[in-house]
Order: structure tokens, then C-alpha cells, then sequence
């Protein structure tokens, strides 16, 4: 009864995290999959057919995912596999739905997963939050909250000599919807939990913000939004929907840039000067990273265009991808930031020096040894601290730049100089902003690619940003190795 088809072909040769989505007919669960990895409008989810059979659908970020959309009338007999496959179940519950009939199922799927694989993650999204006010919404989540707990005692203590206690289990309930950040934000509290690397990743991303003097940076998965990884500080909502809204317009913009440098003419014209393929291939070897600094000089002939939208996980053929290769040393990942910011390096030509010397790494190691895809898009925004700026909805966001990725001028990380209060991404960002928050200090939010996947979203002191630009691209380039390099392991750990 189970029906393979999916969003994308299955690659039976990796081994994926699963994920199982379960509620009531109309719950909400193919909106939560088609919103989250399908981009799918919010209120295109109104014209979804209703999901009849099983439908799997993949998604490579980090790691691989198979999701599991399942018909509202599954039970643990008809799923047509064990739930000991399954890393996460995903319940829906529709806000409004405080009858037996959710809570019973949802208690069903608990007392099987629990018997089946105890260290199964399971995790209620009480969903549509959005249509109830305020006051009802709490309550409404405290009652659900409160029913399955009890059900779930009843349950132990009907039978206390048979079985496991099941109010010791553990559930994560998140209160959620398709119409703002609440979804993106409980589903990557989902993923966090199926990371194997995420001390690692946090360890880098501690890092750069101890070097960097970012007050925040985020590992996001480009297309679905999601956040694999954030440094220790407390993650405030307001932040991560401005990195989201941010995200959501880059992804919207970025398109419309194109790299000359990487174009298929230059890329032949430079081809054969620089040993590097004419254009990225997915399949193209990858080099291990530097562990020295590279020399100053810049050679533009390695820049690459990005990977193709397909090839979301390291090349198999790839010289770094030794079998069996462990996680690199949590010791000697925060080692990769270097230098730190000090005042003593703040000097505008020491700046250049370091990110000519930082954006050549690239260059140098494509010149000595088979050559990576170089061409990582960078963007900035910068957020006005005028106290004007919370009730001035359009001020918010003094200035934007979208920097185009791939000019001919461009560092590779692609960077130009100076922000474009003109930039398409201007008035898509100020928009967006939630209006609520303003940065006490004029801050500048950053976007990094550092995979065809991944991009690092930091928020950095403006003064940092505009002066010391080029020390803040080095701490970038060690992050993205370091990313880089656990991205190829866990696939490499699955078989990828
Ligand atoms: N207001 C609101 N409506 C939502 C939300 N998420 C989904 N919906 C709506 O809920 C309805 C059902 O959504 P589906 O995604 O088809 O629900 P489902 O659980 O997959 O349904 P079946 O396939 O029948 O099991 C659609 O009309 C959606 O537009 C939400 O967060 N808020």
C-alpha cells in the first residue's frame, strides 16, 4: 500500500534520516512538507488534494531526510513499516481539535513508537496557531498538552506490572503555522535533534562569533529556511524571522544574478590556463583545506559558478572523501578561526591584505590540486538603530546590498564594495521586518553561502563590518571549510 513515489528520486545508495508526519485528515501536514521543502506559498496550501496514500519525499540538507507525508486514516498496522526505522515522528494537530479522536491517535503512535524504539524523537505540532487569538491559543495548547500527559498516565497505570511507565516518555510539543516563522522555527528544533555533528557545527559557529564580535550567526538550509545550527547565545524570535525574511528574499533575488566571471565563455576562455574545468560539474572534485595562509595573490581564473540547484551533497569521487574519515576535532575546528579581531588588526590596509589573503585560499589550493566549486554568494544588509526606526516601518532597514555574487569585480565570496540603497533587496527586506525589534547598535545582517546548501546568517556590529571586512571574510572562509568538511562526512557515513 505503500507508494514510492516522492518529490525527487530516492537514491537507495544513502542511508536518510526519516521523519514520519501523522495526523488527522486536514491537519495540516502535506502544507507543513510543500511550505517547509517544496516552497510552496502559504496560501497555495488551500488547493493541496488530500494525501490518500504515503508519500515519501527526500530532501538533502546536511544530512539526508526522507519525509513521510502520511493519509489521516494510518494506524501503526497499515504505516507498512516499523517505527523503529523512523528518527522522528512529526504529530499534527490542528489547533481547534480538541477531540478525542486527535488525542487517541496521537497516544496510539506514542505507546507503539515507545515500544518499538524508546529513543524515538516525538514531536506535536499543535498547528494553525495562528487562528486563534492570543489568550485561546495558550490555552488551547495547555489543554492538549494537558490531555495527552493524562491519557498517557492512564494508560501506565492500567497496566503498571505489564509495561514501560509512559509518562516518561518524551514529547515536545511546538505551536505552530504556515503563515509565519513559528513552522520553520519548531521544525529545526526537529532537525537539531537529528544531527549528529550539531556540537561540532556550534563549536564553529561559537567560534566565529568569539572572533567575529557577532552577536548571533545561524547555520541556515537555503531553501527550506531551516536553521541546522546557531552559536550558544539564546536564539530571540525576532532575530531568527528577520534571518528567515532575509533568507526568503535572497532566494527570491538571487536568481537574477549572474556571474560573469563564472559564465561558460570566460569559464573556456580561462579553462585551460588554470587547469580548472570550464564549468562546475556536481561531480567535480573537492580539495581538503588549506592549513596555512594563503599567498595574496588573487586569481580570478578559479572562480566557479555554483554548484548545480541538483547536486546538494559532496561528489562520491572527491580525494577528501576518504572512507570511514572521523568528525575533525572539536579542538581543532575552533583552531580554523583565525585571527581573531583585535583592535591591533582594525587598520583599512591591513583589512585588504587579510581579505585578498583570505579570499585567495580558494585560489591557491585550485591551482595545486583538483579544484572545488569557489563561487560562494555573500550579501548584507544593514539595520538602522534610530529610535525613529520603531514606528518608521520603511527605515528599518537603512540599507541593503545585495552583492551581486558573482561580478567580474567580485571577491569569490562576492563581495563588491559599498551597499545599494537601490538593490532590489531593499525594499523586499524592509518590508519584512518585524516591526517590534530594533538592534540598539547599528548592526549589518551577513549571508554567506558556504555549500550549494548552506549558508552562514550572522548579524555583526556595523563598525566591525564596514571596517574590518576583509578579517571577518577569513573567519568566514575557516567556517565554510570546517562545514565543509562535516557536510562530507555525514554523507560519507550514509554511503553518499
Ligand atoms: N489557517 C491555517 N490553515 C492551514 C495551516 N496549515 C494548513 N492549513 C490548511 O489546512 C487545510 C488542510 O491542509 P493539508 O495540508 O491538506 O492537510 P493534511 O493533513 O495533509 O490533510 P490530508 O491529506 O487529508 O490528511 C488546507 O486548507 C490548508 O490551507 C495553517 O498553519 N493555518
Amino acid at each position: 500500500m505503500v507508494n514510492y513515489s516522492s518529490t525527487s528520486s530516492l537514491n537507495d545508495s544513502v542511508k536518510r534520516t526519516k521523519i514520519l508526519l501523522l495526523g488527522l485528515r486536514r491537519s495540516g501536514k502535506t502544507s507543513i512538507q510543500q511550505v517547509l521543502f517544496n516552497d510552496l506559498s502559504p496560501k497555495q496550501t488551500f488547493y493541496l488534494e488530500p494525501t490518500m496514500r504515503v508519500v515519501k519525499h527526500v530532501y538533502d540538507t546536511l544530512i539526508p531526510l526522507e519525509i513521510w507525508d502520511c493519509p489521516g486514516n494510518i494506524t501503526v498496522d497499515t504505516l507498512g513499516a516499523p517505527l523503529s526505522q523512523f528518527s522522528s515522528i512529526v504529530f499534527v494537530i490542528d489547533i481547534r481539535d480538541l477531540l478525542h479522536q486527535a488525542i487517541s491517535k496521537l497516544v496510539e503512535f506514542i505507546v507503539a513508537s515507545y515500544q518499538q524504539n524508546p529513543n524515538i524523537n516525538i514531536e506535536v505540532f499543535v498547528h494553525k496557531a495562528e487562528k486563534l487569538p492570543e489568550d485561546d491559543k495558550i490555552e488551547n495548547f495547555r489543554q492538549i498538552h494537558e490531555r495527552v500527559s493524562d491519557r498517557l498516565i492512564d494508560i501506565s497505570s492500567d497496566s503498571p506490572e505489564e509495561g514501560p511507565t509512559y509518562e516518561q516518555v518524551q514529547l515536545n510539543f511546538h505551536l505552530t503555522s504556515v503563515y509565519d516563522h513559528s513552522l520553520h522555527e519548531a521544525f529545526s528544533r526537529v532537525l537539531h535533534k537529528l544531527v549528529d555533528s550539531l556540537p561540532y557545527l556550534e563549536d564553529l559557529l561559537n567560534g566565529f562569533c568569539a572572533n567575529s564580535q557577532s552577536p548571533k550567526a545561524f547555520l541556515f538550509d537555503i531553501s527550506s529556511r531551516l536553521y541546522i545550527a546557531t552559536d550558544a547565545s539564546p536564539v530571540d524570535s525576532a532575530t531568527h524571522n528577520l534571518c528567515c525574511d532575509y533568507l526568503g528574499m535572497i532566494n527570491a533575488f538571487g536568481p537574477l544574478y549572474r556571474s560573469k566571471v563564472a559564465s561558460p565563455p570566460r569559464q573556456q576562455r580561462i579553462a585551460p590556463s588554470s587547469g580548472a574545468p570550464s564549468e562546475h560539474s556536481p561531480d567535480s572534485p573537492s580539495t581538503s583545506q588549506p592549513q596555512t595562509p594563503p599567498p595574496t595573490a588573487v586569481t580570478p581564473t578559479a572562480i566557479h559558478s555554483p554548484a548545480e540547484p541538483g547536486s546538494r551533497r559532496p561528489s562520491a569521487s572527491s580525494p577528501a572523501l576518504a572512507s570511514g574519515r572521523p568528525f575533525p576535532s572539536r579542538q581543532g575546528l575552533s583552531n580554523l578561526l583565525r585571527p581573531p579581531l583585535t583592535p591591533s588588526t582594525s587598520s583599512s590596509s591591513n583589512n585588504t591584505a587579510v581579505s585578498s589573503s583570505a579570499s585567495s585560499a580558494h585560489h591557491h589550493s585550485a591551482g595545486s590540486s583538483p579544484p572545488k566549486d569557489l563561487f560562494y554568494p555573500s550579501a548584507s544588509t544593514t539595520l538602522s538603530p534610530t529610535p525613529s526606526a520603531s514606528t518608521n516601518h520603511s527605515s528599518k532597514h537603512t540599507k541593503a546590498a545585495l552583492s551581486n555574487p558573482t561580478s567580474g569585480t567580485s571577491t569569490p565570496n562576492g563581495h563588491r564594495s559599498g551597499n545599494h540603497s537601490s538593490s532590489p533587496s531593499n525594499a523586499t527586506a524592509s518590508n519584512n521586518v518585524n516591526s517590534s525589534y530594533t538592534y540598539p547598535n547599528a548592526t549589518t545582517l551577513t549571508y554567506h553561502a558556504l555549500t550549494p546548501h548552506l549558508a552562514l546568517l550572522a548579524l555583526l556590529p556595523s563598525g566591525v563590518y564596514e571596517g574590518r571586512r576583509g578579517l571577518v571574510e577569513w573567519n568566514v572562509v575557516w567556517v565554510r571549510e570546517g562545514v565543509r568538511e562535516i557536510w562530507e562526512v555525514e554523507w560519507e557515513g550514509r554511503g553518499g
